[in-house]
């Protein structure tokens, strides 16, 4: 039986490329870049120049590179898949951008016919060849006097824009500009000497300065800060800026990534870990591979190498600046505080900069927890911030220091600073609890409350709530509800019940049964003026109508959920008492 050859279709490989391998066929520019800078590091002892020629529908890329012999045109611009950029053991050599041997093809994203005119620097005649899509090549004795090869596209119907100058100009600069050999687009240098965070500068300002410029030039803003990043066994340099706005978490952080400084692309992913969604990075790197497409990064052992120490580097700049620059520090983590408490809660040094340096609202004012803890040994948290808001005055006023931990992370962290610091752990607040700590009124006083609250307690019994006077601070404050968390926990159920269809109201029910009741209560502030006039009052009618008021006005302070009896009392008390103090006028 004969062996046969695959035979392959040139134009289905083409289609396959532009429609699934690349996003658009602005990368042919890519590619023949590519290659001329291949071709001259190939050569080595020139100084290497590209030239890019546009006009009359076609575009021409002539390099002083390697070049070509006749037999390489045959071997390499002939034979999809080969390249002389391998091993023999087909390992892509280090020095090379190419590596797969299917660059070239895509120039047929934009021309029907290929033209390579070559001469090879080891000696030889210039070669002609021409590649067409249908499938055929011709090759010929071309005129070169030097060595090098120019490549020839000339338009396909529909790509002219491509080929263009203004097209090729810009596609030259975005790819090039920080490429290592002088590059022009008809006779106008685009490449710029390298990457700025490279280039001398006089002086530690200057450079700073010609970094934020780039930096506004490539993502349009002014950087908060500037890292300098640096993973040898990646070759990889690069900056990181800070952005200067707060950014919501887990938003698409692209970076702009250059490999053996040919640009991979402006929206690389995947190169930071995920909570330094706060820089936007600039790099080139000798040694992380590229996919195929060379749009995205190969996700292998050195990109994720790679993804820690840029961490590492980010938490490491963090620290150091809580430690010389603290005002710098207090300004970012007032941008991009979510970021670092998401940090926080993995990460026990992130944890340190968060507990010393980032400010919570607390009963005391706004401070750090470092500082709350210091002053408040047994202070307290709040899980929500309406608990906070609810209960910080009267906490603060029962000595009870109150932190604000409703926002996201902020249990978390609290939680996990016991670890670091078991001695002085915040404890979450237990609302009843702050009952026993308000004082009880003098026994004369309480005695002579008794009857009123006999009539007050049944003005709410059908809420299912307790009345207590209490004599505490804020004094301005006439009334307190405070549910234990179990009594919270019944009150949710009960207004998930209402809300339910028979089915679901007979489990919750049953779930509620099961919860020990503890009730909440509605505690009377005997410091305050306009409660001590209710307790004195004598008519039963009123005492009713002024003891739902007071009750209804708590819930709402609070922000308590209002069930539908809850309404009912609330109207009508607030009827009920406007009645009462338009009576004279009937
Ligand atoms: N300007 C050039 N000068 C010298 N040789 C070239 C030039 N352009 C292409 N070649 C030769 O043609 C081969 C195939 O090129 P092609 O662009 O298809 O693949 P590659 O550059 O090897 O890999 P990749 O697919 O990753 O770009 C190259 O390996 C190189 O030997």
């Amino acid at each position: 039986m004969a062996e046969r050859a695959f035979q392959v279709d040139l134009r289905g490989v083409v289609d396959l490329l532009s429609r699934h391998l690349y996003s658009s066929p602005r990368v042919y520019l890519r590619e023949l870049l590519q290659n001329a800078v291949d071709a001259i590091t190939a050569r080595g002892d020139v100084p290497g120049l590209v030239q890019i020629t546009t006009g009359s529908g076609a575009l021409r890329v002539e390099d002083d590179g390697i070049g070509l012999t006749e037999d390489e045109v045959h071997r390499l611009l002939a034979t999809i898949g080969r390249s002389s950029k391998r091993d023999e053991l087909g390992f892509a050599r280090h020095d090379f951008l190419g590596q797969f041997g299917i660059g070239l093809l895509s120039a047929f994203l934009v021309a029907d016919e290929i033209e390579v005119v070559t001469r090879s620097a080891r000696g030889g005649p210039a070669v002609r060849w021409t590649g067409r899509s249908g499938g055929n090549y011709t090759v010929e004795p071309g005129e070169r006097d030097e060595p090098g090869t120019t490549v020839t596209l000339r338009s396909r119907p529909g790509a002219s824009e491509l080929l263009e100058r203004p097209a090729v100009l810009e596609l030259a600069r975005a790819y090039g500009s920080l490429l290592p050999v002088e590059v022009t687009v008809d006779g106008e240098l685009v490449t710029s000497g390298g990457p700025p965070w490279r280039a001398e500068y006089p002086d530690p300002a200057r450079r700073r300065r010609a970094l934020e410029t780039y930096c506004a030039s490539v993502f349009g803003f002014e950087p908060f800060d500037v890292i300098d990043l640096d993973v040898p066994e990646a070759g990889l340099t690069g900056v990181a800026f800070v952005v200067p706005e707060s950014v919501p978490p887990g938003s698409r952080r692209a970076h702009r990534v250059y490999l053996k400084r040919m640009l991979l692309a402006e929206g690389v992913e995947g190169l930071l870990p995920e909570w330094a969604f706060f820089v936007r990075c600039v790099v080139d790197a000798g040694e992380l591979r590229p996919t195929a497409s060379r749009e995205a990064l190969y996700e292998d052992e050195l990109l994720e190498a790679v993804r820690t120490a840029l961490g590492e580097r980010l938490r490491g700049w963090l620290v150091e600046l809580a430690e010389t620059e603290p005002a710098l520090l207090r300004g970012f983590l007032r941008l991009h505080q979510l970021g670092v408490k998401a940090m926080a809660v993995g990460d026990d040094e992130m944890l340190r900069v968060v507990d010393r340096w980032l400010e919570f609202e607390t009963s005391a004012g706004p401070m750090t927890l470092a500082e709350f803890r210091r002053g408040h040994p047994d202070g307290r948290y709040a899980a929500s911030v309406e608990e906070f808001r609810r209960l910080s005055a009267v906490a603060a006023a029962q000595g009870v220091g109150l932190v604000n931990a409703g926002y996201v992370h902020d249990v978390e962290i609290i939680e996990r600073l016991r670890t670091l610091d078991p001695d002085s752990a915040l404890r979450p607040l237990d609302a009843a609890e702050l009952t026993t700590r308000l004082g009880a009124p003098d026994a004369a006083a309480e005695l002579a409350l008794r009857p009123f609250l006999a009539r007050a307690q049944r003005a709410v019994e059908a809420l299912g709530c307790e009345v207590v006077v209490r004599d505490f601070d804020p004094a301005s404050l006439p009334a307190l509800y405070l549910a234990s968390r179990s009594a919270r926990h019944q009150a949710e159920l009960e207004v998930a019940r209402d809300a339910s269809d028979a089915l679901w109201a007979d489990v919750l029910g049953a779930l509620r049964g099961a919860v020990p009741a503890d009730r909440p209560q509605l505690v009377l502030n005997h410091r305050n003026p306009l409660t001590r006039r209710v307790t004195a009052l004598t008519d039963d009618a009123l005492i009713e109508l002024a003891v739902q008021g007071l009750y209804a006005q708590a819930l709402l302070l609070g922000h308590h959920p209002l069930r539908p009896a809850d309404t009912a009392v609330l109207n009508r008390s607030f009827l009920g008492l406007l009645e009462w103090a338009t009576k004279e006028h009937r």
